[in-house]
């Protein structure tokens, strides 16, 4: 059964059905099937249903809306732009989200490492030749180190929860975006866009700020728009088998990015 979601157009073309890539075209529907309920028994980020995220996540954003300044974005962009915390690969850093929990979540309870194999794991079932989207699913998230110790140890309203303008500059808010820049990654510019703007739902759900895109986010945008279904409807109690995916992971990051990075 595929279920339909209410989602603005935004210039995807909807229910498009499985296109064959050897033309050289966009697959916007990879055959995922959207899930109606999460592991909680309710619809997928609905931020007022009584769960027993609820309470947690109200805290999260009420501290986040509270703190989350434009002042206090550019102290942190200057200080994490310096890369000079630590020196690891990208599946060292993985390993570091074993036990971190989003507390800004209503999906998902499970240590974000959890998340980042279903993400890449439901991409690749879908897209089996597009292994920078895998690749892509693996990293995205990757920003949440920033509540190790080895980061500093940031709280938790400071890292995660959904990305929004700040001040008047938009999209400057995110402070890992150039990490994978900084650091060589031969990654597409679409991934960096889907990394940088995934958590930007009032941007790829709701529609707002278009007249701040230019062609190439536009173009950029539907990726965003496939990648999202797989970020979101992967969250589950479903354990991927991590010693059983890490050696393609391994290769993938390989070929996208340099042994040890700066971050
Ligand atoms: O991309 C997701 C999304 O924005 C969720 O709403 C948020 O709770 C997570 O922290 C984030 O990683
Ligand atoms: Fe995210
Ligand atoms: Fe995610």
């Amino acid at each position: 059964m595929t279920i339909l979601i209410d989602q603005p157009e935004l210039g995807v073309e909807a229910g498009v059905n499985k296109l064959d890539n050897a033309d050289n075209e966009l697959v916007l529907d990879g055959g995922f099937v959207v899930p109606q309920t999460n592991s909680f028994g309710h619809t997928f980020r609905d931020y007022h249903v009584e769960s027993e995220r609820q309470q947690g996540v109200e805290n999260f954003y009420r501290t986040n809306h509270i703190n989350q300044t434009s002042d206090f974005v550019k102290r942190m962009r200057t200080e994490y732009g310096k890369l000079n915390k630590m020196e690891m690969g990208i599946w060292e850093c993985c390993e570091l989200l074993n036990d971190v929990i989003d507390e800004s979540d209503p999906d998902l309870d499970e240590p974000q490492i959890e998340h980042l194999l279903q993400t890449a794991e439901a991409i690749r079932k879908d897209y089996p030749n597009e292994d920078w989207m895998h690749l892509t699913g693996l990293i995205h998230d990757l920003g949440k180190v920033l509540l190790h110790p080895g980061f500093g140890e940031l709280p938790q309203w400071a890292v995660v929860g959904d990305t929004y303008p700040v001040g008047c500059a938009f999209d400057k808010s995110i402070v890992h975006h150039k990490v994978a820049k900084g650091n060589n990654t031969t990654l597409p510019p679409a991934a960096l866009f889907i990394i940088r703007y995934h958590s930007f739902y009032a941007l790829h759900k709701s529609g707002a700020y278009r007249h701040l895109m230019n062609e190439e986010d536009t173009e950029n945008l539907k990726w965003l728009q496939i990648f999202n279904k797989y970020d979101l409807y992967s969250k589950s109690k479903v354990r991927i088998d991590v010693e059983k995916v890490k050696p393609y992971y391994l290769s993938l990051i390989e070929k996208y990015f340099p042994a040890k990075l700066r971050w």
